[in-house]
């Protein structure tokens, strides 16, 4: 019989094998129930031209036409098949067993960039910006394609081998940009952290290492002191992923060029807040917080076949230890018995930061890589097993809505509202302060006037005296002169002409004399009137200056408490973080008291644990031994 999918056989040197449905070993459908909180599909790596070089390839893998199952084929000792006999084995149905597994996608060595995308992570983006939270998550033997998938080559917008990671960047601005809502505000924000030889460090603050795990009510599980940016375009968010690329771990193996040695999480944060309405109250913005983590594992290794030895083989050691605690939580998760209490999420670093997207508040795609190469078969078996189990996985998803008014968008608002209120203050005072300058210079000025009218004054009066001396001066000299005249006899002052015109001279110097003096009068009395209002002015810009001043000591002042309230905010976030991490001790160690309970086979009440205390403890120990003793 033809193999059903002979089509999609991978068959890149000319062997092929048919299948004999008695061997096929069968695994159900995926549950309907669960069909959008948690997907699962499967992505086969073309062969890599280091398996086709010596032209012995054989494929163990076949795609259904329809895209959603997957057969792996377990051939028996065809290591000992001369090469002559090979096509002739493989034709046997009695060689092998075929695996068969369904999922909800299933890509072959043929299935682009953008049609993984396109059918599988797009949904999850576009979860996103409903307001969920949506993972993907890469899972695979090391070099399967877990970072071409989730990366691709390069993040330029024109390349089609770019992966998931670009593409959804690409997607969230685009929907940004589109979005008609004009009372829409978006912001984005994005992470990158990895996790190697189970510590956590920031990819893009790399200063920040050894970080840790923490839960709260409201926020979930989150990392503590991660650094996020707020990212206006495609283009900045591609260079804080190049930045953290470049000091991701990764190390050339037998298997892979650029073997990833880390666990790499990306995480994109998309807040989005619309007004209804009403702008100037809080309950008319609703606001939408949706989180996309995009994982790319480190992949399981078989030391036996990768040679690993040194600080490849601890690596090696740590990535298998928590890959294998993923499975251990799937397991658990997925088994019906196992009561959801015990799900071993705290056993590795990757299991406790998915702890959200493995049966909690998420949207969880699960994609698994296979090699279709005969020497990558029991890897790629048990990924499709692993695979199959994560397929029972139920997440409850919601929406975040941010009734707790956490959302950075809202807090971003009041900030700005409080900080254009403090400068418009400022602006204020500003004036207020232009406004004394400008009372300094009134003054001034108003002085060097006061100066002026003084010295013109004193200039007048001494005018004025001059003119009074010359005037007593030339009278006195007429007088001498008339003495000296004779008409007709008499002295020429006695003649009556003289007498008029000296009457009619006198009357008007003593016009011109009199309008002087009202003159220099009014000129006096103005100056005086000026003197006085710039008194009044001075002492009113005086008091002034006195308002100024207390008002610029009530600012110091109350510069003063906000830095005192900040640090003693600071004291406080201290307080609270070095509580949280005697905690975290205290968890764990009474972890360490439980498993010691088991070791010695003491019998303890298991909801008790967390009140369990050392003294209690150390009375049990010792209670213990006195019975061996005895
Ligand atoms: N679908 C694909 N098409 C073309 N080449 C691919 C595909 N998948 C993987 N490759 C190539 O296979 C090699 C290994 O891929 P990759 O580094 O992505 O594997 P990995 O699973 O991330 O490995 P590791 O776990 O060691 O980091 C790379 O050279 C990559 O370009």
């Amino acid at each position: 019989m033809i193999n059903n999918y002979q089509k999609d056989q991978l068959n890149t040197s000319g062997f092929s094998h048919q299948s004999n449905m008695n061997n096929v070993s069968m695994s159900g459908a995926p549950s309907n129930t669960n069909k959008d909180n948690c997907k699962v599909v499967v992505r086969v790596r073309p062969p890599l031209p280091r398996e086709i070089e010596d032209g012995r390839f054989i494929s163990t893998i076949q795609v259904s036409p329809d895209g959603k199952k997957i057969c792996i084929y377990e051939y028996y000792n065809i290591e000992l098949v001369e090469p002559e006999q090979l096509q002739d084995y493989l034709n046997n149905p009695n060689n092998y067993t075929m695996h068969q597994f369904s999922f909800d996608n299933v890509y072959d060595q043929d299935s682009t960039q953008e049609e993984v995308y396109e059918n599988t992570a797009k949904q999850s983006v576009m979860n996103v910006l409903q307001g969920f939270n949506a993972t993907i998550m890469a899972y695979g033997q090391t070099g399967t394609g877990k970072t071409f998938t989730m990366e691709g080559f390069k993040y330029n917008s024109m390349d089609p081998q770019r992966g998931i990671i670009p593409r959804s960047i690409e997607e969230i601005f685009k929907y940004i940009e589109n979005c008609s809502n004009e009372s829409t505000q978006f912001m984005v924000r994005a992470s990158y952290l990895q996790i190697y030889n189970e510590v956590i460090s920031d990819l893009i603050r790399t200063d920040r290492n050894n970080l840790l795990i923490r839960e709260d009510k409201k926020r979930g599980v989150f990392v503590d002191g991660l650094s996020e940016w707020a990212v206006r375009n495609p283009t900045e968010i591609f260079s804080l992923i190049q930045r953290g690329a470049q000091f991701r771990r990764t190390a050339a193996t037998k298997m892979n060029d650029v073997s990833s040695r880390s666990h790499a999480v990306f995480i994109i944060i998309v807040e989005q807040m619309t007004f209804n309405g009403d702008e100037a109250s809080q309950h008319s913005k609703q606001i939408r917080v949706g989180k996309l983590n995009l994982v790319d594992l480190a992949g399981s290794e078989r030391v036996r076949v990768t040679g690993a030895t040194g600080k490849r083989l601890e690596e090696c050691k740590k990535i298998n230890q928590s890959l294998s605690c993923l499975g251990n939580v799937i397991s658990a998760l997925t088994d019906s018995k196992s009561p959801k209490s015990h799900i071993p999420y705290r056993d590795s670093k990757l299991t406790r930061l998915l702890e959200d997207s493995l049966g909690g508040n998420c949207k969880t795609t699960m994609m698994a890589m296979i090699s279709p190469a005969l020497e990558a078969f029991s890897e790629g078996l048990s990924s499709l097993k692993f695979a199959n189990r994560a397929k029972n996985i139920k997440n409850q998803p919601i929406v975040n809505e941010d009734v707790d008014q956490r959302a950075l968008l809202r807090k971003y608002e009041i900030e700005l509202k409080k900080l254009k209120q403090e400068l418009e203050e400022r602006n204020k005072m500003l004036i207020d302060k232009s406004r004394l300058i400008q009372l300094e210079e009134d003054k001034k000025r108003a002085e060097l006037e006061k100066k002026n009218a003084m010295a013109a004054l004193e200039k007048r009066s001494k005018e004025f005296f001059q003119e009074r001396e010359e005037k007593k001066r030339l009278e006195e000299k007429i007088r001498s002169i008339n003495t000296q005249i004779l008409v007709g006899g008499q002295k020429i002052e006695d003649t009556p002409q003289f007498r008029n015109a000296l009457e009619e001279q006198q009357r008007i110097i003593r016009c011109q004399y009199e309008k002087r003096l009202q003159d220099l009068e009014k000129e006096r009395e103005q100056i005086t009137e000026d003197k006085a209002q710039v008194d009044r002015y001075r002492q009113l810009l005086l008091k002034q200056r006195d308002i100024m001043i207390a008002l610029t000591t009530r600012l110091n002042e109350r510069d003063e408490t906000i830095i005192q309230l900040q640090e003693e905010l600071d004291a406080y976030d201290r307080i609270h973080r070095e509580t949280e991490e005697s905690l975290e001790y205290q968890i764990q160690r009474n972890q360490q008291l439980e498993n010691l309970l088991i070791e010695n086979d003491i019998q303890f009440p298991r909801d008790d644990m967390s009140n369990f205390k050392n003294g209690q403890y150390q009375n049990l120990v010792l209670n213990q031994k006195k019975s061996e003793e005895l």
